[in-house]
């Protein structure tokens, strides 16, 4: 944790521009988690300014790093869903904004909106899903159940303390209608992080891109749009190389069958993606990219052509693992133990 001062000297002295880190940081086949976490905080100040935002929206760079101090200190260290996955889901959105002129789809206080939602949008996650809140029986399961969406609930509460912070307020500069706003809008981007929530909405999504008539003056248009946006972001490991995708599985994992060892603690039989006896990892893995990650990029091309190589890269994805279960097929018989992910 760097201390406030030193990022400032640095931040005060020369915001570095987003590729002082690497020339290939605004494309799409750039990995972000190639960022060492140290640097991670003066990417995003590099990010904003270069989205223009800090000047759009009056944020004081002092202000800018201590929201970003609090919002990288309220992630906890679960192998997947830490501060690291809040950066990588960022720098996304950003790929999204300076590729894709958003801006002839969504109103500028929604793409901000989109992007600090990104930072925000699993904070204090503790590695656990919703169910497991509700099996547990957990505080917040107790705070946020009868609504559903317990967690996602939970991570836009945090976000939300973050901002009532004296000298941490991102918005402080914002009349108080674009205040509103912005909160409002943050709250449905990151309740549309539940897996739940996209399940229900997808359809609607890839209806409204089938249909070509997607119109900028409506309402219902953008919120679809950015529902579709931020779980394209949240899910973007998946739209890099190889070496990035086996390795997010396998963070994944570590975090799933982590829930599934409590869970046989509490007497609970855990689904079979959460138990490390019965999980086959290329099987899920195929199914997962399948049902629900490479659907969300078809639909995005729709949107945006110039966004197909991040479809493709799904794809190839895709073969990698169908190549990884024949291998353990051939090596292991048939058997459906659960096996580290070799090559
Ligand atoms: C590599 C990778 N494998 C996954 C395998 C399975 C699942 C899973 O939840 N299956 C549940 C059954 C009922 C279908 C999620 C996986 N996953 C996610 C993810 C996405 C989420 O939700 C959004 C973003 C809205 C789609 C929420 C949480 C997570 Cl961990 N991120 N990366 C992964
Ligand atoms: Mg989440
Ligand atoms: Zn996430």
């Amino acid at each position: 944790q760097v201390p406030t001062y030193e990022v400032l000297a640095m931040a005060e002295s020369t915001v570095p521009t987003v590729t002082t880190f690497n020339v290939n940081f605004d494309s799409f086949d750039f990995a972000p988690r190639t960022i060492p976490e140290s640097g991670t905080i003066l990417s995003c100040l590099s990010m904003f300014e270069d989205l223009g935002f800090s000047s759009r929206w009056r944020i004081k760079t002092e202000t800018l790093v201590r929201f970003l101090m609090m919002v990288k200190k309220g992630y906890r260290n679960p192998p997947y869903h830490n501060w690291m996955h809040a950066y990588a889901v960022t720098h996304f959105c950003y790929l999204l904004i300076k590729n894709l002129q958003l801006h002839n789809y969504l109103e500028d206080i929604e793409l901000l909106a989109l992007f600090v939602s990104c930072l925000c949008h699993d904070i204090d996650h503790r590695g656990t899903t919703n169910s497991f809140q509700v099996q547990s029986q957990s505080v917040l399961a107790a705070l946020y159940s009868s609504e559903g969406s317990v967690m996602e609930r939970h991570h836009l509460a945090q976000s939300m303390c973050i901002l009532n912070t004296e000298g941490s307020n991102l918005f402080e500069n914002l009349s108080s209608k674009e205040y509103q706003t912005v909160l409002d809008l943050m709250r449905d981007i990151i309740l549309a992080t539940d897996l739940a929530h996209h399940l229900r909405s997808v359809k609607e999504q890839e209806d409204l891109a089938d249909s070509g008539n997607y119109n900028k003056a409506s309402i219902p248009n953008r919120q679809s749009l950015l529902c579709l946006l931020m779980t394209a972001c949240d899910l973007s490991d998946q739209t890099k190389n190889w070496h990035n995708t086996k390795h997010i599985a396998s963070l994944v994992y570590q975090e799933f069958f982590s829930q599934g060892d409590l869970e046989k603690a509490l007497g609970k039989n855990p689904l079979e993606m959460m138990d490390r006896e019965r999980a086959c990892i290329p099987e899920l893995q195929i199914s997962f990219l399948d049902n629900i990650a490479a659907p969300v990029y078809k639909i995005l091309v729709k949107f945006f052509p110039e966004a197909e190589v991040v479809a493709r890269n799904v794809e190839e994805n895709r073969k990698h693992w169908v190549h990884i279960g024949q291998l353990l097929k051939l090596r292991h018989g048939n058997s459906t133990q659960a096996m580290s992910v070799e090559q």
